[in-house]
């Protein structure tokens, strides 16, 4: 079975550039292993095939690090889940910190022992919401980096994640198909938060008929001390 998941994993990153050392994938060959075992027991995700496993999660992750140079940064990912997109951009990019956070403390569980089984040296975890999380000074406006995948619409997801960024950092949204309208409805948001809109980067997913968009925020000034707001109010009544 490993071998197998190896195999595609190695062609499918280098049609996506990306050439992955023996090292790296038996990390990722661990990862999913334990991704397959713990998602009988736990909703971690409707995706178990290893092919699927291999383009969606894994590839779909990593394909970020041809766009941007996460070497030395200090990266969060809010919304985690899984682990998608930081386990499998923290195995790709040793010499970055990255923070994994979610608001569902079994993933972060099952997180922790994913560290301990691939032994990523580079990555901690932290149980919270990120709205909360966004007003604690240890994390506000302490990271070069934040990513997220499929946690909020755009305006709600600003106010989670832009609180995070240092000023002058980045913000990388990863969003499916279309994002002219929801980047629309998030020009209030954006304006509020103080970052505007640095690229959209366009991509397939190699050997799929899959396309997704990077949406790339850079932070231009402090935020102001009313933002995130809290009370879920980020979510029922977005920006
Ligand atoms: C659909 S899952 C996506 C997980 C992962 N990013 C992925 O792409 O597979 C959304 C995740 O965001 C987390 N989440 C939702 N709202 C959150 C919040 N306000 N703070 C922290 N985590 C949150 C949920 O617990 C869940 O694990």
């Amino acid at each position: 079975m490993g071998e197998k998941l190896k195999e595609i994993l190695k062609d499918g990153a280098l049609a996506a550039d990306i050439d992955l050392t023996d090292s790296q994938l038996d990390k990722f060959e661990k990862f999913y292993e334990h991704l397959i075992e713990k998602n009988k027991v736990m909703n971690l995700t409707a995706i178990t095939d290893e092919r699927d496993v291999v383009y969606k999660h894994f590839i779909d992750s990593i394909a970020l690090i041809k766009k941007i140079n996460f070497d030395g940064k200090k990266v969060i990912d809010v919304g985690t889940g899984a682990g998608f997109p930081g386990i499998p951009l923290a195995i790709v990019t040793d010499n970055a910190e990255f923070v994994l956070m979610d608001s569902l403390n079994k993933r972060i569980k099952f997180l922790n022992e994913v560290i301990e089984i691939c032994d990523l040296k580079n990555v901690t975890t932290i149980h919270a919401r990120a709205e909360e999380l966004g007003r604690d000074t240890e994390y506000r406006e302490k990271f070069d980096y934040c990513v997220s995948r499929a946690v909020a619409n755009m305006s709600t997801l600003l106010e989670y994640c832009i609180p995070f960024v240092r000023v002058g950092g980045v913000f990388v949204s990863y969003k499916s198909g279309d994002v002219t309208e929801e980047i629309e409805l998030s020009k209030n948001a954006q304006k509020q938060l103080f970052c505007r809109i640095k690229d959209v980067i366009g991509f397939s997913i190699p050997n799929t008929d899959i396309s997704r968009s990077f949406v790339v925020f850079e932070k231009k000034k402090e935020l102001n001390k009313k933002y995130p707001r809290q009370g879920g109010k980020p979510k029922k009544s977005p920006l």
